[in-house]
């Protein structure tokens, strides 16, 4: 691959058929002092007048054409990614900008003319130009490093749209890209109903799986699935349209502060995409999230989401934990495989080559007398082995002989429940193929095999197993040291959950120690020598930090606590977050002495402190009542001995009667009580 700086962009004409994209390319190239543009009108051109209805948009009455005159040679500056050498390689100074076909969150995309002339022929091509919001100038070189590694992984792919070539205009990065006739959307789009008919999604379903699958081997995350990016080529096969742009744009700021927060389309982004250094990381699973979406719409023709704003997706889905609705009556296997990729920790999701299997099995399953005939052999697996964990989750890894194995702990454990296998070695497989079948584990000290069902052992390779907490031996500023093992390699190569890291960490196990296990329902607290937390936190009347409880561990080890010491009135948050490197655990054995013991009972509820202090109130009362009694009583006895005595006796009585524990204003209190219920006597 070769980078090919140009100092001008000669003859450079962009036209359009809406006066709308006139004003939005004029505005954005009046932001470069040194350009001016010169309109003038060409003539009318019926196939952009054609696409602007097929996109919805009125044929224009006019069109106009404009060129830059003149310019800030900087500003002109066209960086030309080369493709690799069998590839169609096109030179963008040949290319024409008709009109603008669509516009989405990430850029605009434009239909483009090639042209390309030689004595004998004289050639024009329709290419579409993907035109992405422009970046930071520093961040520039980033952006065009990934690009160009990105590039040269999508060279070739048969499920994903086809790359030409990649230029960078007055700091707008441009993809020339095949262009195809529309999109799996725009089909939903003029269809009544906006819905497909099962085989179509099934179909579709299949051809997709197998795009992503493409750019997953390679490494690259979509993070932007959708029927708008499901684009349809001239034998109606639906081709991936988007080639993962966010994933690009991870970690580089952009101009528009809009879209610093957006890694995908909301309504299709799944939970730990919201906020991947917070909520994350985001894995290849994260599609799968976006795949169900985009399947949910194909057969409702409903957008997930529809009608909710921003931030009310994003409390659904990353606040309430909400699910879009799966319609019924799909193939078994389907079914449970798109309700698997509503999975809020996306490690209990299916991988994009579980979905395939399934929708390849059912693909051409009917339905007929009351159930589904014509399934393949791998449709109906069970939804859950009984250990807490789903398919899904056990499917990642499967257990070969001679792995050393120990029994699993359920989901959100930090203890095992039972420990039938300490530690010991899979001697044997009963079913090679079983995905989820049984082993032979030589355990020591046992002199034959135990039979053991796979789903309840755990790989442990190098002392560490996937679910396990650890922290790193040499820390790193940019994120936490604690995080969660989500995959260790029989050769120690690891993957890990950080907060403040967007993806997976991957290294190596020697680079890892165990750390302390946190796990729902235990009690936190921020460690007293942290002084500025990584997330706001809560304090007591007297300013130490209060305890939570931990309520949901995410696939970075972060905490999500809520504090059941305090009462949460409406709208207010009622759950914070915490970095598990900042917190140390509260138990009711380990408070010493009897007050920290009672401080802790009352940050396990709100509840506790009303009811104790309405508690000592009665019993106060109670007491009052007994002691106002016998009070009465002897001052009776009293008053007759008074009567007798005088009443300097009388006020005597009345002082050794007050109860010295009390403090003086209850025991007044309880006294005058007493005394009254001593006169009505
Ligand atoms: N290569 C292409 N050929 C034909 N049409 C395309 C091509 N690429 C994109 N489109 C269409 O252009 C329109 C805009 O695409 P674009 O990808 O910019 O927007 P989007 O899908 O709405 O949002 P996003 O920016 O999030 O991907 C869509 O309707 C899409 O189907």
């Amino acid at each position: 691959m070769r980078l090919r700086l140009l100092h001008e962009l000669p003859g450079t004409t962009i036209s359009d058929t809406s006066v709308a994209g006139i004003e939005s390319s004029q505005s954005r190239f009046n932001n470069y002092p040194g350009l001016s543009f010169h309109l003038h009108s060409p003539p009318f051109d019926e196939q952009s007048a054609k696409m602007a209805g097929q996109v919805g948009a009125p044929p224009p009455a006019v069109s106009f054409e404009y060129e830059l005159l003149e310019g800030d040679p900087d500003h002109l500056r066209t960086v030309v990614v080369t493709p690799t050498q069998n590839s169609p390689w096109i030179d963008p100074t040949t290319l024409k900008l008709k009109h603008r076909i669509g516009r989405g969150l990430f850029g605009d995309v434009w239909l483009a003319t090639h042209h390309q002339s030689a004595e004998d022929y004289d050639e024009y091509h329709e290419v579409a130009v993907k035109m992405l919001h422009p970046i930071k100038e520093d961040h520039m070189q980033a952006f065009l490093d990934k690009f160009e590694d990105l590039f040269s992984k999508c060279q070739g792919l048969q499920g994903v749209c086809w790359l030409h070539v990649f230029f960078v205009m007055t700091w707008q990065m441009c993809i020339a890209m095949k262009f195809y006739e529309g999109s799996v959307g725009d089909k939903m789009a003029r269809l009544k109903g906006g819905k497909l008919p099962l085989s179509d999604v099934l179909r579709y379903g299949i051809e997709l799986a197998q795009g992503i699958l493409e750019l997953h081997s390679n490494g690259v995350l979509v993070l932007n699935l959708k029927p708008f990016n499901f684009l349809l080529n001239e034998h109606d096969q639906a081709i991936l349209g988007d080639i993962g742009i966010p994933y690009l744009l991870l970690g580089i700021p952009l101009h528009s502060s809009d879209m610093a927060l957006r890694l995908g389309t909301p309504n299709y982004m799944a939970p730990e995409q919201w906020q991947p250094e917070v909520r994350g990381p985001i894995s290849f699973e994260t599609d799968s999230w976006g795949f169900g979406c985009s399947i949910v719409e194909m057969l409702t023709g409903v957008q997930p989401w529809c009608g909710r704003s921003v931030e009310e997706i994003y409390h659904s889905v990353v606040r309430k934990q909400e699910k879009p609705h799966i319609p019924s009556g799909l193939p078994p296997a389907v079914e449970n495989v798109v309700s698997g990729c509503f999975e809020y920790d996306f490690r209990n999701r299916p991988l994009i080559i579980d979905i395939l299997h399934a929708f390849e099995g059912s693909r051409n399953a009917v339905y007929s007398d009351g159930g589904w005939i014509g399934l393949g052999n791998r449709t109906l697996a069970e939804k859950s082995s009984g250990s807490g964990y789903t398919q899904w989750f056990l499917s990642k890894d499967l257990l070969e002989v001679g792995d050393t194995v120990r029994s699993r702990k359920p989901p959100n454990s930090c203890k095992p429940e039972n420990m039938d296998v300490p530690e010991g070695m899979v001697v044997g497989l009963e079913r090679d193929t079983d995905r989820d079948g049984f082993v032979l584990v030589r355990v020591h000290g046992i002199h034959d095999p135990l039979r053991v069902h796979m789903s309840t052992l755990e790989r442990v390779t190098s002392g560490l197993a996937a679910g396990d907490w650890v922290r790193v031996k040499e820390e790193d500023k940019k994120h936490s040291p604690v995080g969660n093992l989500h995959s260790i390699q029989r050769d120690g190569c690891v993957a890990v959950g950080f907060i403040g890291v967007e993806t997976l960490w991957r290294g190596s196990s020697s680079e890892l120690q165990m750390s302390e296990s946190y796990c729902v329902g235990q009690f936190v607290r921020l460690k007293e020598n942290v002084f500025r937390p990584r997330f706001e936190w809560l304090r007591k009347r007297g300013g130490a930090w209060a305890t939570g409880r931990i309520w949901q561990v995410l696939p970075n080890g972060c905490l999500v606590v809520r504090f059941p010491g305090k009462l949460v009135f409406g709208d207010a948050c009622s759950s914070f977050l915490a970095d598990p490197a900042e917190v140390e655990l509260v138990s009711f054995n380990t408070c010493p002495g009897m007050a920290k013991k009672y401080q802790h009972l009352e940050d396990i509820h709100w509840a506790v402190r009303p009811l104790v202090i309405a508690l000592g109130l009665f019993t106060a009362m109670k007491l009052g009542f007994f002691v106002g009694r016998n009070m009465g009583r002897s001052r009776m006895k009293k008053g007759r001995s008074t009567l007798i005595q005088g009443d300097g006796q009388y006020q005597d009585g009345h002082i050794g009667g007050n109860p010295a524990w009390l403090p003086p204003t209850v025991a007044n209190i309880l006294f005058r009580e007493g005394a009254a219920t001593a006169t009505a006597r």
